[in-house]
């Protein structure tokens, strides 16, 4: 006999995946969010590539994020950053997952708003505090008081994620139920348009 569990799953992936189309789903917000994570198990779920654009920019440069921003500085990553999501977002549907600063760049935002679906992973301080802090890999944080200047960044850059098409609160829950709400608010907002 089916399990009805797997039933709704299964119509919940259908459902998202007819109602994104072939628009990408670009996932935004602040370091620490789940965007890489939680963007890949999205993509799976839908059965659509994957592409995260810190680990493309990585790839086409053959330098860590670390080593771009220390050789050349964060405007020559942004202009990085731009030239590699327009390239990105040319085809869909693919889920596409954002470094935290490109949708606050005026120029990489519109690449975004174009090239589909844009969902913000928002989540509180300390939830990103606790995910970031483990790590060193993030330049933006390498200074004197990194959680006081993830609190900064929050409040600079929320007025602009806000301007996503979605918002998905990121919560500590398992990522597979994160991915299950991002799949939920894809399909609300196809109901909505539509209505
Ligand atoms: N829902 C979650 N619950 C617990 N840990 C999470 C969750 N989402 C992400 N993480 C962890 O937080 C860290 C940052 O996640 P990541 O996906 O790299 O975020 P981002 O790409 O937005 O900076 C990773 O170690 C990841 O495993
Ligand atoms: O917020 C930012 O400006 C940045 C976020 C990082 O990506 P994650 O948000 O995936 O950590 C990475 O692109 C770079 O360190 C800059
Ligand atoms: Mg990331």
């Amino acid at each position: 006999m089916s399990d009805p569990v797997l039933i709704v799953a299964e119509s919940l992936k259908d459902r998202a995946r007819a109602a994104l189309g072939s628009r990408n789903l670009i996932l935004v917000g602040l370091m620490g969010a789940g965007k890489s994570s939680v963007g890949r198990i999205v993509a799976q779920q839908l059965g659509i590539p994957f592409v995260d654009s810190d680990a493309e920019i990585e790839k086409v440069s053959r330098m860590s994020i670390t080593e771009l921003f220390a050789a050349y500085g964060e405007e020559e990553f942004r202009a990085l950053e731009t030239r590699v999501m327009k390239r990105l977002l040319k085809n869909g549907p693919r889920v596409v997952s954002t470094g935290g600063g490109a949708f606050i760049n005026d120029r990489t935002r519109k690449h975004i708003k174009k090239g589909g679906v844009s969902i913000w992973l928002k989540a509180e301080l300390d939830v990103l505090w606790e995910r970031v802090n483990k790590r060193d890999t993030r330049p933006l944080l390498k200074t004197e008081n990194p959680k006081q200047t993830l609190e900064n960044l929050m409040n600079a850059r929320y007025p602009i994620y806000e301007l996503a098409d979605l918002t998905v609160l990121s919560r500590d829950v398992r990522k597979e139920l994160m991915a299950e709400e991002v799949l939920k608010a894809v399909i609300d907002s196809r109901t909505e348009s539509a209505a």
